[in-house]
């Protein structure tokens, strides 16, 4: 009998050749359309709403003859990723909504109904691969990058377990994007030429700040600029563990050192790093935010992409927060391992040590890291696979 496969239809090339390729290879596919966020407030009027994907959707499903639903589940949305949203950044992080619309929707809420409606799978059109392996009589599925390096999204995978991932194909990964949309293009499949995405989900698709602006109270504080009087030092061999606390929390800077330079709307809207958002002229070189204090509603600044403030040498996980992809990969109190790391998606891998104590679990780079971003995923990975994840703290 044919295995049944429901496939995510976005209404994008990727999940078009998707089920394109299932159907090729004998599946009897389905393709199922899924509304997550209805809302329009701070919509930017230049991309599109859902309403033009579910369209484009449903023309690949008669064009590829096979079943279309669409399945209403924004109630769960709400509850499961926006909410989070607005509690993160309320309490200073920056959450990644992609990560978790992946774990909570696509591979829970969506795989649910798919099952329901009898199928053996689920199928996406992401960028990774996926592999099993035999050990010790028992049987894992593995989580491979993507082959396309530039489009690798295995990072946003990051926090499916194992029965997500049993339960799961990816029939693109194995491929690069250009030779995708040729197959789109062959198959005369109309979202060949369709722009891509920004981004998983909502975000993307709404002006962040209008968004937050909903939940969120303005409330002005003080922007206090860091002067760039220290270096970001390469590692020193070895780090003591001693020290690893300094190398994951401390600033390299006195905030007392630093002046007041203008006025923000709320140290809860901006995130390290960024640069957006700031009106405040007079400066060589952009401002980034190298720091947000929500308790004092203080956010710290500093003048150049290469200013030491945004660099850190680890970042620290509580052990609540470690989740492993592999079960029997998972490091024990006082073990450590060298492995390769990532901090956000696209990302080029950085090498790093993963110490696992009692109070939580250090990650020391051999480079300092830029923009190391409390409530952001650190995902890691041992050759091509990515075997672990936790959120930063
Ligand atoms: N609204 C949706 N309904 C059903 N499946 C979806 C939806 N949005 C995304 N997906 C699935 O998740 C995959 C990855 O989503 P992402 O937004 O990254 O799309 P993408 O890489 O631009 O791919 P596509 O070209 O298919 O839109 C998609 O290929 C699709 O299988």
């Amino acid at each position: 009998m044919k295995k049944k496969v429901v496939v995510g239809l976005s209404g994008g090339v990727d999940s078009s050749v998707a089920a394109y390729l299932l159907k090729k290879d004998g599946y009897e596919v389905i393709g199922v359309f899924m509304i997550n966020y209805k809302d329009t407030v701070g919509t930017l009027t230049s991309s599109c709403t859902w309403e033009d994907d579910v369209e484009f959707a449903s023309m690949i499903a008669k064009k590829l003859e096979i079943p279309f639903h669409v399945v209403d589940l924004s109630e769960h949305y709400k509850e499961r990723v926006i909410d989070y949203m607005f509690s993160e950044y309320e309490a200073g992080r920056t959450p990644n909504p992609d990560v978790l619309c992946n774990r909570e929707m696509k591979f829970d809420v969506f795989l649910d109904k798919a099952l329901e409606l009898g199928a053996d799978y689920v199928a996406t059109g992401h960028y990774c691969q996926k592999s099993t392996i035999d050990k010790d009589g028992q049987e894992y599925s593995q989580l491979i990058a993507g082959a396309d390096g530039n489009k690798d999204q295995s990072y946003f995978l990051c926090q499916l377990s194992q029965d997500q991932l049993n339960k799961t194909l990816f029939p693109i990964g194995h491929l690069e994007k250009p030779v995708v949309r040729e197959i789109a293009r062959e198959a005369k499949l109309i979202t060949a030429e369709r722009k891509d995405s920004q981004g998983i989900c909502f975000v993307g698709k709404v002006d962040l700040p209008t968004f937050l602006q909903q939940k969120l109270e303005p409330k002005k504080g003080n922007v206090i600029e860091i002067p760039n009087t220290f270096s970001a030092k390469k590692r020193d061999f070895p780090i003591e563990k001693e020290s690893f606390n300094k190398h994951c929390f401390e600033y390299p800077y006195k905030p007392w050192n630093g002046k007041v330079i203008g006025e923000h709307n709320g140290a809860h809207f901006y995130t390290i790093g960024q640069r957006k958002g700031l009106n405040i002229g007079g400066y060589k070189e952009p401002l980034f935010i190298i720091g947000t204090d929500v308790k004092r509603n203080i956010v710290y600044v500093g003048e150049g992409k290469k200013h030491a403030g945004l660099y850190r040498q680890g970042l620290f996980i509580e052990h609540t927060d470690m989740h492993w992809i592999r079960p029997d990969l998972k490091l024990f109190v006082g073990s450590e391992q060298r492995m390769d790391f990532r901090i956000r998606y696209r990302q080029p891998l950085e090498k790093g040590t993963m110490y696992v104590e009692e109070e939580g679990v250090y990650v020391l780079f051999d480079n300092p890291q830029r923009g190391i971003t409390p409530g952001q995923f650190a995902a890691w990975y041992v050759n091509d696979e990515l075997i672990g994840s936790g959120v930063i703290k």
